[in-house]
């Protein structure tokens, strides 16, 4: 398998063309453009996605995500902009092309008489080369709930079975719209175990989640979308460029806080020792840190609210809850 690592650009080179060769890329969208009256939910916005990766959709509230990974299910039409998923156009393709995608949808409330194992064999049926249901129903976890019914499901074991009727079909493509909502840490942990198995058995994932560190633990890329559009893509570790994961180096200097953001972290702290900062060799309250996801995240849709805003190589004081 290979795994897709973003190139050096923090912004998204905005596709020319879209290609007509099936096995280009798993997803690509150009200009895609939506209105709900008023409203621009999706405001020409550009992005690929590439076979065998694992890519993030992040972003606030009303962004445009959820507008987005519909129309490239093929269940909401756009008003302009070119969409190819898998190759074909979600406005006209068949059953044969949908069979080849695995949906998990943010809200699935269905409930059924049916058991576990017997709702996973019934969704089995409705593809041409499924998984077995049993190795699917033991992957997400249910095998202890296997002959429980689905409407006895707590909320996390039932996300689990959304997850399992979105993979028994086999998905060369598979949407995980916040999957782990609701989990417990373990639960997430185990869950993240599978979406990693399943990206490495071949499958493109095109994740959407306001978990930053699942984005940082799962994603191969992630798209930063706001107000429709994407405003960053790069692989979680390069998102905002060197500048924004340049390190942070804070320290109580006489009471007072202080932080500098630099590209020499070890000379810093080698320089605030020498200069004797601590009357014991020891600088007070000494931390380095790198900004994670989050806060590069934080940056990006709020223009710094997340990390301090300080100039490289420059000391500045900070106010400390
Ligand atoms: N069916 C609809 N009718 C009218 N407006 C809508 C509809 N669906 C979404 N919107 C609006 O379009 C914008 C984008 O919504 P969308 O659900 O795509 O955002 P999102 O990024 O998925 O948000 P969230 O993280 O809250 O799920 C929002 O302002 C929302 O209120």
């Amino acid at each position: 398998m290979t795994t897709t690592r973003g190139g050096p650009a923090a912004a998204p080179a905005p596709p020319t063309r879209l290609t007509t060769e099936r096995r280009a890329a798993a997803v690509e969208v150009c200009g895609l453009r939506k209105a709900y009256g008023t409203k621009q939910a999706v405001d020409g916005l550009d992005l690929r996605v590439e076979r065998g990766e694992i890519f993030a959709v992040l972003g606030p509230n009303g962004a445009g995500k959820t507008t987005t990974v519909e129309i490239l299910e093929g269940f909401r039409r756009r008003d302009a902009g070119e969409v190819r998923v898998l190759g074909e156009d979600p406005q006209s393709a068949g059953r044969a092309w949908r069979a080849r995608l695995g949906v998990v949808l943010q809200d699935s409330r269905d409930q059924s008489e049916l058991t576990v194992a017997e709702l996973v064999r019934h969704f089995a049926g409705f593809y041409p080369a499924p998984r077995d249901p049993d190795e699917v129903v033991d992957a997400v976890g249910l095998r202890a709930k296997a002959g429980t019914r689905t409407r006895q499901l707590s909320g996390g074991q039932r996300r689990r079975l959304d997850v399992a009727l979105g993979i028994v079909g086999r998905p060369e493509l598979l949407f995980l719209d916040e999957p782990t909502t609701g989990f417990d840490p373990q639960a997430r942990r185990s869950f993240w175990e599978l979406v990693l198995s399943l990206r490495d058995g071949g499958t493109t994932i095109v994740l959407t989640t306001h978990y930053l560190d699942e984005a940082a633990h799962l994603a191969d890329r992630v798209a930063v979308v706001r107000d429709g559009r994407v405003v960053a893509l790069d692989a979680p570790d390069r998102l905002g460029g060197v500048a924004a994961r340049r390190p942070v180096v804070r320290w109580l200097d006489g009471g007072t806080w202080r932080c500098e953001r630099t590209d020499s972290p070890t000379a810093l702290v080698t320089s605030l020792v020498a200069s004797g900062a601590g009357t014991d060799g020891e600088v007070p309250g000494l931390e380095v840190t790198r900004p994670s996801l989050e806060d590069v995240y934080l940056d990006l849709i709020d223009g710094g609210a997340a990390t301090p805003s300080i100039a490289p190589g420059t000391l500045a004081e900070e106010a400390r809850p």
